[in-house]
């Protein structure tokens, strides 16, 4: 079987990435697996694209192969588009969902359902040894609850309700949110070639 390096070490995006790439028969390794533990990259960039690029080329030059990386998150419309590239430590590091979650919704206190409005994006980059590296970007739009709600999936989903559904990304089951995400959207462009930069 086939296999792709992800450089990611967040649990719930390897569970998604498990799940498209077994339709395509290919296996998922994560920096997880690695028996020598790989260090956290420092995601220093000012943009998902850089950010993404730095976590997918690191590790390709480390192993000589061809990586795919992931940088996401949340931009509210109502908050200038934070927490952005800062989604994963925006209550500070290390990473905590619910304190992550509690600073947006502290934020937010005031701000009228009308003007909820917010997307994930999701930019993944692939990165091979002497080539250049590829972009591929989804979007999944909607809105911010003023309460969470729902224990699937991770980060902000059981605050976000998408577009179309009463219900947050956190209540949908995987499958439900593996067919409408930003990181779907980026694999389709993956599929269909179709690169953002
Ligand atoms: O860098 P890696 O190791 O891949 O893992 P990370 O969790 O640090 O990942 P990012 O730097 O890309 O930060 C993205 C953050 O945005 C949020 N996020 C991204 N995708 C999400 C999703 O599908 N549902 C909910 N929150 C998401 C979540 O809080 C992530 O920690
Ligand atoms: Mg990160």
């Amino acid at each position: 079987m086939k296999q792709i390096l992800i450089a990611t070490k967040n649990r719930g995006k390897i569970a998604e990435f498990k799940q498209f790439f077994a339709t395509v028969n290919v296996e998922v390794v994560s920096l997880l697996d690695l028996e020598e533990p790989v260090p956290d990259i420092e995601e220093t960039g000012q943009t998902f694209e850089e950010n993404a690029a730095l976590k997918a080329e690191e590790i390709a030059q480390m192993f000589n192969i061809t990586v795919l990386a992931d940088d996401s998150g949340l931009i509210i419309d109502a908050l200038d588009g934070r927490p952005g590239i800062y989604s994963a430590r925006y209550a500070g590091e290390p990473t905590d969902d619910k304190a992550n979650i509690r600073k947006v919704l502290d934020e937010l206190v005031e701000v009228p359902a009308s003007e909820r409005t917010a997307r994930f994006i999701c930019v993944l980059a692939i990165a091979t040894p002497g080539e250049e590296t590829l972009f591929y970007k989804g979007y999944c739009e909607g809105t911010i609850r003023t309460t969470e709600k729902g224990e699937n999936g991770f980060g902000y989903d059981p605050i976000f309700i998408p577009q179309g559904y009463n219900q947050t990304m956190a209540e949908l089951s995987p499958e439900e949110k593996n067919k409408i995400s930003h990181r779907k959207n980026a694999i389709s462009q993956l599929e269909k070639g179709i690169h953002s930069r």
